[in-house]
């Protein structure tokens, strides 16, 4: 039966606390270990040298899309076709990629704050008339990631933020009714999308979803050739060319590109958010100091200053403290785990010989929570309490990445290595694996990696940090936040961490039981999440003892 069902066993074990299960296998299997479902075999790495051999600057691997990414091709086009997130490392990926990256400059999003810090204050002032009502702070992280996307990229106001108040006055007619499915509910609707079936609610929400991306991209045409200076995710997409036949992009590219912005950057976006708001919130010697730094820069709410001085972009480089909080949170529970490969050739990693088309999954989270790269993995700890004078995790030089003993740079041993017809690595491979030891001096692993690494990194990660550093602190100036009772305290919120596909419906939230999303919730991302999202009493500073 074991041999059947595989380890099944451990698969189940991660229902409930998945995040902290990934990282117990870690450590119990090591760095590279297989693991089988019936006949399937998958590869899990979490050795920080490994992973970077497998998605860093010099990879050939692919993603696996069939298996993971999916999802994102059934949301993005109506016929099956690839798209940034999911396409091959092919020309037209880099096409799409390098045209699309100025989007994401520090200059081009210094020019976007405004828009991130206007839309955090419409959230804020929707949360004061909250009266003492929980919260459901996931959804309100959401709304202002859908509106700060909406923007930034696309000029566009889905007034996702301004639903909120709405939905807190009681102003909104109540959405259609749509049952919360339950596990085998959620599961036949899987199966239904999965083989393409679209009269599921999950299939008519992803109708609703294309539909909106194609009449945005209808929108944003309709306001004329964007401008040359214009930098915006819209216009960069609108003016590239194919360089093949000097056209531009065909409308059902150009929507699924606007979808898969969305879709890669929402849920990840805010659920930084709001699991950095919730850590910090339940440390109180954190939070202190995150208080102090608002204080210094006269940004924190108080009885005596009810109206602080709004946060401006300079304030951002500023807030190191809450920064470091941040990646903290994000280094404890990265939204993302990871990210899978797949090589199309038998390969050599980690000493083992890995037979071609075999899914290899890279586990960041388990990496980021590595005891041999992190001191007291465990904790969230942007202090290190024992370290005199008194330094910050995060303010250690070099923090990101691994700390390598000198003398123990450039070794093949932690490398993708193809392998010829008779399963000896191919000698061009070796040698490159064997290694110029200055070469691999300059290379240096990274260990915190919430964005991935290499050429298929985040393209959006400057967006998100701009959204998340700004609105964590403005959250945390202006609200004392505390677990509603249903919750379980600390503990209940992390023992309930899953990960799962969320279906793109209208669903109802919790806590204040007339509060949704009802303009444009598009989630899919596997992304870690409390079981109950996260219901939060909001009390103004002004009135907090
Ligand atoms: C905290 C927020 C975010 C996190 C943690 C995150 C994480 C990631 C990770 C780990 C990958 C690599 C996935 C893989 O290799 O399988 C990725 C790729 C991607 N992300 Fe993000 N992301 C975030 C925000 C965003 C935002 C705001 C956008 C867009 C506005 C975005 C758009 C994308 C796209 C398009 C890709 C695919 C890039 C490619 O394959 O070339 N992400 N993200």
């Amino acid at each position: 039966m074991g041999g059947i069902m595989g380890q099944l066993k451990y698969f189940n074990d991660s229902v409930v606390g998945q995040h902290n299960s990934v990282v117990r296998w870690a450590r119990e299997f090591g760095g590279i270990y297989c693991v089988r479902l019936a006949n399937v075999n998958m590869v899990i790495v979490s050795d920080a040298q490994l992973i970077d051999s497998i998605v860093g600057r010099s990879t050939e691997l692919e993603k696996s899309v069939d298996v993971f990414y999916n999802q994102f091709n059934v949301l993005a086009h109506d016929e099956e076709k690839s798209n940034l997130f999911t396409s091959r490392t092919n020309d037209w990926w880099r096409l799409i990629r390098k045209g699309l990256s100025p989007a994401f400059s520090a200059n081009n999003l210094k020019k976007g704050f405004p828009e991130v810090q206007q839309v955090t204050q419409r959230l804020i002032n929707a949360m004061k008339k909250a009266q003492g009502h929980p919260l459901a702070l996931d959804k309100a992280t959401l709304c202002v990631t859908l509106d700060v996307i909406g923007r930034v990229g696309f000029a566009k106001d889905f007034g996702a933020t301004s639903s909120f108040e709405a939905a807190i006055e009681g102003k909104l007619p109540a959405p259609p009714a749509m049952e919360k499915p339950g596990v085998l509910g959620a599961l036949w609707d899987w199966m239904l999308v999965t083989v393409g079936a679209k009269l599921t609610p999950s299939g008519v929400a992803h109708d609703d979803f294309r539909q909106r991306m194609r009449a945005l991209l209808q929108e944003v045409k309709a306001r004329g050739d964007p401008r040359v200076e214009d930098q915006s995710i819209a216009a960069l997409l609108l003016k590239l060319k194919d360089p093949k036949t000097g056209q531009r992009l065909p409308d059902d590219r150009l929507a699924a590109e606007f979808a898969v912005v969305y879709q890669g950057g929402t849920e990840t976006t805010s659920l930084t958010t709001a699991w950095a708001v919730f850590m910090i919130s339940q440390h109180p010697e954190v939070e202190a100091k995150v208080l102090a730094e608002l204080d210094g820069l006269g940004l924190l709410v108080t009885p005596e200053r009810p109206n602080p001085r709004p946060l401006e972009y300079d304030d951002l480089t500023k807030l190191t403290y809450t920064n470091n909080c941040i990646k903290e949170s994000m280094r404890c529970l990265p939204v993302l785990s990871g990210t899978n490969r797949m090589s199309d050739k038998d390969i050599m990693l980690g000493g083992y010989l890995i037979p071609r088309n075999t899914m290899i999954w890279c586990n960041l989270n388990a990496t980021m929570s590595n005891p041999d790269l992190w001191d007291r993995p465990e904790a969230f700890l942007p202090v290190r309490p024992s370290v005199l004078p008194l330094l910050e995790r995060w303010e250690v030089p070099g923090a990101e990445y691994v700390p390598l003993p000198a003398g123990k740079l450039g070794t093949g041993h932690g490398t993708a290595v193809q392998v010829d017809a008779s399963g000896e690595p191919a000698k061009e491979a070796a040698k490159e694996a064997a290694g110029d030891e200055e070469e691999a001096a300059k290379h240096r692993v990274k260990r915190f990696t919430p964005f991935s690494v290499g050429p298929r990194d985040c393209i959006g990660q400057n967006l998100a940090k701009i959204n998340y550093q700004t609105t964590v602190p403005m959250l945390l100036a202006n609200f004392k936040f505390k677990l509603s009772d249903e919750m379980g305290g600390y503990e209940g919120v992390r023992a309930s961490e899953s990960m799962g596909v969320l279906p793109f419906t209208f669903r109802p939230a919790h806590g204040l039981k007339r509060l949704w999303l009802p303009r444009l919730e598009c989630t899919g991302m596997l992304a870690l999440r409390p079981g109950k999202g996260f219901q939060m009493h909001c009390v103004p500073r002004s009135q907090a003892s």
